[in-house]
């Protein structure tokens, strides 16, 4: 896996609202859905959800719009979704516990099949039906079950020594909600994520109400 910047992030992230709609109206027996209707539930413009579908190669017909099932299936094979992925969790904490109890992954062609945790009071019990393994065990493991994919939950001062680890046991992308930067080789993907940037957003939307209704 080549590290090669990617120009659309923004179209990416809207993604997976896009499927969630697309879906419900599949669900409701529609064939078709416009751009209008997924601009309007997600407050968005119908330009931009046009554009943002463009870079899955579909193109809509007009005064029909989009037929949700090849839609799908092109947002799916954008996203790489049509092919499970399998991932460890390391850290299985308040946050691993959740990631591992949160079902829709499944949809999204991701399967966290194992958990590792240093605290033996853990190791050996299953969180929401995913089994917690030692630490000891990560590698031999990590190399049996062919994961390629490590979602990283320890407390932060752990995280490079555990990415250390991952990435002797043939890791190549690291999903990290830690906050430290890691420490990766070249062929080895990083992507950070923190729920903090989504509060951020919502603070600045809510100063920029307030300030007008003054
Ligand atoms: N990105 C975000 O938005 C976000 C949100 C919440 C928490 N976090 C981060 O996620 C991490 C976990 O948070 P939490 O609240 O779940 O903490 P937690 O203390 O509940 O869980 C951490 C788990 O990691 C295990 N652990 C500790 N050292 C380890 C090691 N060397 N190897 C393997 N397992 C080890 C612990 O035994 C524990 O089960 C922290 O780094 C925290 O800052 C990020």
């Amino acid at each position: 896996m080549a590290k090669q910047k990617i120009s659309a992030v923004p179209s990416i992230r809207r993604l997976p609202s896009y499927l969630h709609i697309i879906r419900q109206a599949k669900d409701e027996g529609n064939e078709y859905i416009s751009g209008t209707v997924i601009a309007q539930e997600l407050h968005l413009e119908p330009i931009q959800v046009r554009k943002d579908l463009a870079i899955t190669g579909i193109v809509g017909k007009p005064k029909k719009g989009y037929p949700v099932i090849a839609l799908m299936a092109a947002i799916e094979h954008f996203l790489g979704w049509d092919e499970m992925q399998q991932a460890v969790l390391i850290g299985a904490g308040n946050l691993g516990t959740a990631l591992t109890g949160y079902q829709e992954f499944q949809y999204h062609g991701l399967n966290i099949c194992a958990a590792f945790d240093q605290d033996p009071a853990k190791v050996g019990k299953t969180i929401h039906g995913v089994r917690v393994f030692s630490l000891e065990t990560m590698d031999v493991q990590i190399r049996n079950l062919g994961a390629k994919i490590a979602i990283l939950t320890v407390p932060s001062a752990f995280a490079n020594e555990v990415t250390e680890k991952l990435v002797a046991a043939g890791i190549k992308a690291i999903w990290n909600f830690t906050n430290v930067k890691l420490n990766v080789p070249d062929d080895v993907l990083v992507q950070k994520e923190d729920l903090t940037s989504g509060y951020a957003m919502l603070c600045v939307m809510m100063n920029m109400a307030k300030h007008a209704n003054v």
